[in-house]
This record gives structure tokens, C-alpha cells and sequence, in this order.
């Protein structure tokens, strides 16, 4: 779906609850009648009648009004937070697929805080923000009570709604840009410190501490520097509106005792004139109060709304059933995200399903950004992938996902327990899980963890080895027995009997006629290929049976193919 409509179409739910809202205020409003026209009552016909009989009836009715009146407020805050809560379910989904894809094609975007954009609007939604603003059309019915008491005491409470209005605006307009830039310093400095963070043992091994931090710390400084101009500009017309707020209620109390003694107005005009005042700057004061959370909301609305309309969303294409394993590549250019700066050109292959690729090449030939191409992550430049015919662009992705194993090369295992590692987060039984490991044979290794299965890793967990990482993670790969794998240099960080295991697993794949392409010199794996295509410099250097690729004799260029490959071990 277009991503502009999933946003759009979340608002146009929320609009229906802000006519609610908008009503519900109403009635709110006109129930805060009840405080001053009671006191109207007390002071003007009570006290001069002296019955307390009228007394007991007017304060029944204003405490059964006061009564609706609370209903009613209880009423408009449930509508609210359920609303609010429809319209976060309604685009956290959608959201955090554009935030997986664009932290994906633009790694700089900073997108991870589009998921905090979300709580931002959904807080002004439901929070006292909004209330304040479907409060504001009624100030204008408070002055105009205030007027019909009289027009001294309407052009005191008018006069000090423009004053307290103007302070607001004038604090808007002198902090907005400022607190953009800090907001924008803010981010960049946690990003840093998120990123930054997860290589604490480089930082505290290379001594790397100080100046890391000296980086982060100018970031946090410069937010710091923007927010105190911010504050101090706010801090000064803040104090200005509540000193203008007090002086308000002495300026009207004080024109009120003055037209009661001139007997132009009764004592009871002048309390409920006061009051009348009180509800009218209120909403005012509540917007001056609530402004940044306003802002605020205002910023992430504009985030949200400039992800949604371009970054698009995970289109959904008719399901196909599972692949053979058949893959083909053509003319492939591929460049790292937010690049065009080709890193593989010209690549072109096809293997059957059932067949293994051994990818071989020096370091920096470019065989990890085609192995990221083959699993989809990297959308190339130019041509094609196919999986069975179909483009990698023609599968729903999770469905895709469900038919590939992928072992990238740091192995990025997720905050969890083994299990759920291994289930990719899904549902899955013991035994699926338990299959898998012993397909990786890793199940032993597994075991012997103090928690077996359940031991919890990723962050804050417990830190496996390289070598147990890469064996879980290829149990990870092989789950739910995928029709391609793909891995990248697999044996990296094995010892003897990781490399046994992992030699055991590719042959079982071969057997049950599972296609594999992996990245690795080491002559014991690529003996177990059909194929191989050797990469250089970015380019496909050749392409063949792994016999005739490799052998120098059999294939002329041969030799400088061997010596392409680089150092291979035994
Ligand atoms: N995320 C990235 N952003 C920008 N450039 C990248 C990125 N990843 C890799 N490259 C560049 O692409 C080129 C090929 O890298 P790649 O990792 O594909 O090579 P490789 O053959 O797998 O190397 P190795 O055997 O050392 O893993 C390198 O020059 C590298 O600098």
C-alpha cells in the first residue's frame, strides 16, 4: 500500500475521535458555566433573600452539574488514550518496516527514531496538548460573558488573553529553531553513543576512551548550548506570561470592586467576572505551558509524514510456492547502500537447484556485497537476481526469508535465548530447534551451556565465542530446512571440530539436494563445491565447475585463477 495512505488513513481514523473530542470539550465548556453562575446566584439572591432553602436547591444542582462535568472529562480522556492506542497499532507495524528498510538503503538516516516520533504524537494525542487546543475556541465565549457583565471587565480579560497569547507566540517563534537544532544535536549525539557503545572493548583495549567521548561530549554540548539559549528565552517569557496571569486576577478583581462601588455591577458580577476570566485564560495558559510538547508533536508529524511518503513500504506480491533453490544473477551491479559507487560489476551465473557455489576471491573482491545482493538485502544498481525464475523483487520478503538460510559474516545474533535465536524469533517447537542444531552440529555444544537452549545471549546476555556464534548462527541458517543457504566465510572462527561439523552439514545439504553458495579459501569446503566463481577487483574472474575453475592444468588460466584466489588453506 502506498505509504502516504497507511499514514493518511491512521489520521483519518483519528479524525472522527477529534470531532468527539471537539464535542465532548463543548459540553465540558459549557458545564464550567456551573462555578459562576452559581456564585452569581449565592451573592445576589441568596445573600440578599437570605433563604436557605434556595441556598440547599442551587448548590444540589451545581454539585449534580459538577457531577457531568467529571463524567464528561473522564469520558474525553478514555476516548482519547483508546484512540490513541488504535492509531499506534494501526501504523507501528507499517513504521517499523520502513524503519528496518531504511536503516537498510540509507544507514545514515538516523530512522530508528521515527519509532519515538510515533510516541510523540500519540502522547500529544491523547495528552493534555490537545485538550488545551479544542479548548481554545471557547475563550472567546468567556470574554464575551465578561463583556455582557461589562465592557470594563471584558477589555481587562481580553487585554490580558492578547498579552498571554503574544508571550506564547513570541516564545514560539524564538525557540522553535533552536530547539530544532537541539533536538537534531540530541540525536545525533545518542546515535553516536548507541553505536559507539558497542564496541566497548576496542574503546577500552586501544585506550580509545578519551577521545570517543571528547566526540560525544561536543555533540551533548552543542544540544546543551541550544537548549540553554532555548530555555533562557523561554525561561524569560515564561515568567513574564505567569506574572501578566497574576497581575490579571488583582487587575479584574480590583475593576469589578470598583464598578460595584460605582453600582454598576453586583458583588456577584464581580466574583463570577473573576472566575469567568480565570476559564478564559485558561486554555491560553495551558497551550503556553504545553507549547513544546506541541512542537514537539508538530516535528514528529513531519518526520513521520516525510518517512511515509518516501520511504515505501514492503509491497505484497501474489505468494509463490517454495523455490527449488534455483539461482541465477545477471549482469549484476551491485553498490553499498546510499552509494552508486559500483563495488561488483558485471556478474553474471546461473546454479541449479542442488548444486553448491564456492565464492573465492583476495579480501575487499566484493564477495560479501554479492552474497548480500543473493539473500536481497542490497538492492543492486543494475540487473537481476532470480531465485527459481522469480525476481527478488517478485517474493514477499518474510516469505522469502522463510526458504533461505543466511549466515552473514559477523553473525549478529539477537538479545534472546539460544532457541529463539535459532527459531529466527518464531514460533517453533523443541524439536524444530533441536533439528537444526544437530543439522549445524551444534547440539552437544548447545547442551553444555549452563542453560542449554534457554541461555540467554545478544545483549546483556551471555557473550558466546566467535566460534559457538558462528555455530549457532549456522543453526539459525539451517532452521526449518530452507531450500537455499547462503553463507559468508562459515568457518571463520572454527576450531577442528566446528570445521568437522560445518563439513558435515554442507555434505548433508548436498544429499538432500539444498543449494548452497558459500564464501571460503579453505580447500576442505571448496572440494565439496560443484561450482566456483572466483572474484577480483570487484569483477567475475571466472565461472565453472570447481574442477576446471581450480584445476590449473584443466583449465587454461587455471593457474592465475589460483593465484586470484589468494593464500588458500588446506
Ligand atoms: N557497507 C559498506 N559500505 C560501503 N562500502 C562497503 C560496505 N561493505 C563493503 N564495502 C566495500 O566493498 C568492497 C568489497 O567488500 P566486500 O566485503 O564485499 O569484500 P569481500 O570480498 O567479502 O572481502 P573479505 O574477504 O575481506 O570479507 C570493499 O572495498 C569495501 O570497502
Amino acid at each position: 500500500m502506498n505509504g502516504n495512505n497507511v499514514f493518511s488513513d491512521a489520521l483519518k481514523t483519528y479524525r472522527s475521535v477529534l470531532v468527539t473530542t471537539i464535542v465532548f470539550s463543548a459540553a465540558i465548556n459549557a458545564l464550567m458555566f456551573v462555578g459562576p453562575l452559581y456564585m452569581l446566584q449565592v451573592y445576589d439572591r441568596v445573600l440578599q433573600s437570605r433563604s436557605e432553602m434556595t441556598l440547599l436547591v442551587l448548590t444540589g444542582i451545581a454539585v449534580a452539574m459538577l457531577a457531568v462535568y467529571g463524567v464528561m472529562e473522564w469520558l474525553r480522556s478514555r476516548v482519547l488514550v483508546r484512540a490513541g492506542l488504535r492509531f499506534d497499532n494501526q501504523l507501528s507495524s507499517p513504521l517499523f518496516n520502513r524503519v528496518v528498510t531504511s536503516t537498510l538503503t540509507q544507514p545514515a538516516s538516523r530512522s530508528e527514531f521515527a519509532l519515538m516520533d510515533i510516541d510523540r504524537l500519540r502522547e500529544f494525542f491523547t495528552g493534555t496538548g490537545l485538550i488545551a487546543l479544542c479548548d481554545v475556541p471557547w475563550v472567546p465565549v468567556f470574554l464575551v460573558i465578561c463583556f455582557v457583565f461589562h465592557p470594563l471587565l471584558g477589555w481587562v480579560a481580553t487585554g490580558g488573553a492578547v498579552i498571554i497569547f503574544v508571550l506564547a507566540v513570541l516564545n514560539e517563534v524564538t525557540t522553535r529553531k533552536t530547539l530544532g537544532q537541539a533536538n537534531s544535536h540530541s540525536q545525533a549525539a545518542q546515535h553516536f553513543a548507541n553505536t559507539t557503545l558497542q564496541n566497548v572493548e576496542v574503546i577500552r583495549a586501544l585506550g580509545m576512551e578519551q577521545h570517543l567521548r571528547s566526540r560525544w561530549a561536543t555533540m551533548h554540548r552543542r544540544m546543551l548550548e541550544m537548549q540553554a539559549i532555548a530555555s533562557d528565552r523561554a525561561g524569560v517569557l515564561l515568567s513574564m506570561s505567569k506574572f501578566v496571569r497574576m497581575g490579571l486576577q488583582v487587575a479584574i478583581l480590583g475593576t469589578g470592586a470598583y464598578l460595584a462601588l460605582e453600582g454598576q455591577i453586583s458583588p456577584g458580577m464581580m466574583i463570577a467576572a473573576s472566575i469567568m476570566m480565570g476559564r478564559a485564560l485558561a486554555p491560553v495558559d495551558q497551550v503556553v505551558g504545553q507549547w513544546k510538547q506541541v512542537i514537539g508533536a508538530r516535528q514528529a508529524y513531519a518526520r513521520l509524514k516525510q518517512m511515509f511518503a518516501t520511504v515505501p513500504g514492503e509491497e505484497q506480491h501474489t505468494q509463490l510456492p517454495r523455490p527449488e533453490g534455483r539461482v541465477s544473477a545477471e549482469q549484476l551491479v551491485i553498490a553499498a547502500p546510499g552509494s552508486r559507487t559500483p563495488i561488483v560489476q558485471g556478474v553474471s551465473f546461473e546454479i541449479a537447484a542442488g548444486e553448491t557455489l564456492a565464492l573465492v576471491g583476495p579480501s575487499g573482491a566484493g564477495k560479501s556485497s554479492l552474497v548480500r545482493a543473493l539473500v536481497g538485502v542490497w538492492h543492486p544498481l543494475a540487473g537481476t537476481v532470480r531465485i527459481d525464475g522469480s525476481e527478488m523483487d517478485h517474493w514477499n520478503r518474510d516469505e522469502l526469508g522463510q526458504y533461505l538460510g543466511y549466515l552473514p559474516q559477523n553473525v549478529e545474533l539477537f538479545a534472546g535465548t539460544i532457541a529463539e535465536n535459532i527459531a529466527r524469533f518464531r514460533e517453533a517447537t523443541s524439536d524444530q530447534v533441536i533439528l537444526a542444531a544437530q543439522k549445524a552440529g551444534c547440539h552437544e555444544l548447545i547442551q553444555s551451556l549452563p542453560d542449554g537452549y534457554e541461555t540467554q545471549i545478544g545483549v546483556g546476555g551471555q557473550q558466546l565465542s566467535g566460534g559457538q556464534r558462528q555455530r549457532v548462527g549456522l543453526a539459525r541458517a539451517l532452521f526449518d530446512d530452507p531450500a537455499l543457504v547462503v553463507l559468508d566465510e562459515p568457518n571463520a572462527n572454527l576450531d577442528m571440530e566446528g570445521e568437522d561439523a560445518l563439513v558435515q552439514a554442507l555434505k548433508a545439504l548436498k544429499e538432500n539436494g539444498r543449494t548452497v553458495v558459500f564464501v571460503s579459501h579453505k580447500m576442505g569446503l571448496l572440494a565439496l563445491s560443484d561450482k566456483t566463481l572466483i572474484m577480483a577487483d570487484g569483477r567475475m574472474r571466472a565461472f565453472g565447475p570447481t574442477r576446471e575453475v581450480l584445476q590449473p592444468k584443466a583449465a587454461p588460466g587455471g593457474r592465475q585463477n589460483a593465484a586470484q584466489i589468494g593464500q588458500m588453506s588446506a
